[in-house]
């Protein structure tokens, strides 16, 4: 017996196109380094992460080599409120005390980063958590008192990556795993403190020292905004140069994002993007598509 199925040619020559366009960038980005750098807000909501599990296992499965590094300042300070513990930011990095250290530890490492994992892992096991403490990975240096707004202000246990040990991530990256990064780095003058580094500054780190061909930075907006908060001037490409020269104008959550990106291409990473994190499956449509979206940072 057979039956006959009625298949919408249309729709069926539409999904082919979808799957020819990402052709040129299967070939162009096998092998390659990608690090993406996915931010707390996008955590708070089950179904994003989920499709962002799903990008990463993709990406793996095409041949490009992904390391995810990942933030969680929503889930640190819904954590310091059920502690009573006060914090603040100041010029888009949290101050940190050695009591606000600890909770920043317990969630990243504890909470948000096998959360994660677990949730790559669905599709088999592939990713491995690690933080910069673990092997050496990050050299941290606490970050010396900043001026913000014309005042001094000291950031605490604040610190920035000054060198990266790559080889305990590419040992993770040649046995076929996905490293899973925690922001998390030791200081190396004081042998036993860690230090708390902002997770877009950390990604841009780990993406410079390992020869990354992209940094993807997921955030809640659509990507920079050249006038914030006017919504008719999101920047879709922009030289590092021209970053620069902007950047003093930025507020809050984008300076520690542009400053990243500027330092992953002035470090050799070939394209930096922010990218709407808040868009399920918005790593695959910037990576397989043409449709490049949110905003490209090029040396
Ligand atoms: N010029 C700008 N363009 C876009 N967003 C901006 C700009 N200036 C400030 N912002 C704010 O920065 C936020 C993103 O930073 P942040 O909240 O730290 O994100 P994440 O949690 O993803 O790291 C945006 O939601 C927006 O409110
Ligand atoms: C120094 C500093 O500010 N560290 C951040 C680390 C986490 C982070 O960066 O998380 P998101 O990517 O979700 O913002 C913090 O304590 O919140």
């Amino acid at each position: 017996m057979s039956t006959t199925r009625t298949i919408d040619r249309e729709q069926a020559a539409a999904k082919a196109q979808v799957l020819i366009e990402s052709l040129p960038w299967l070939k162009k980005f096998r092998d390659t380094i990608m690090v993406i750098k996915f931010g707390g807000n996008a955590m708070v909501d089950d179904a994003l992460l989920t499709a962002f599990a799903e990008d990463i296992v993709y990406l793996r499965h095409t041949g490009i080599r992904p390391v995810v590094v990942h933030g969680g300042g929503p889930q640190i300070n819904a954590m310091l409120a059920r502690l009573g513990i006060e914090s603040e930011f100041k010029g888009g990095y949290r101050v940190t005390t050695p009591e606000t250290m600890d909770v920043v530890r317990m969630v990243l490492t504890g909470k948000v980063n096998p959360e994660l994992v677990d949730e790559i892992n669905a599709h088999g096991p592939l990713a491995a958590g690690t933080t910069g403490e673990d092997a050496g990975l990050f050299v941290g240096r606490r970050r010396p008192p900043v001026v913000v707004d014309g005042e001094e202000v000291d950031l605490g246990l604040v610190g920035d990556v000054a060198e990266v040990r790559v080889e305990p991530v590419l040992a993770l990256l040649d046995a076929g795993l996905i490293p899973v990064v925690s922001s998390i780095a030791p200081d190396a003058d004081r042998p036993g403190v860690s230090l708390n580094v902002n997770a877009d500054a950390a990604a841009a780190a780990l993406a410079a020292a390992l020869g990354a061909e992209k940094l993807v930075i997921l955030t809640d907006v659509a990507g920079l905004y050249a006038n914030w908060p006017d919504r008719d001037s999101l920047v879709s490409s922009i030289t590092a140069a021209e970053l620069e020269e902007l950047l003093p104008s930025l507020e809050s959550g984008m300076i520690p994002k542009m400053r990243a990106c500027l330092d992953a291409v002035r470090g050799g990473v070939s394209k930096a993007v922010i990218i709407d994190g808040r868009e399920p499956h918005s790593v695959l449509l910037e990576i397989f598509t043409e449709r490049g979206i949110g905003t490209e940072v090029t040396p």
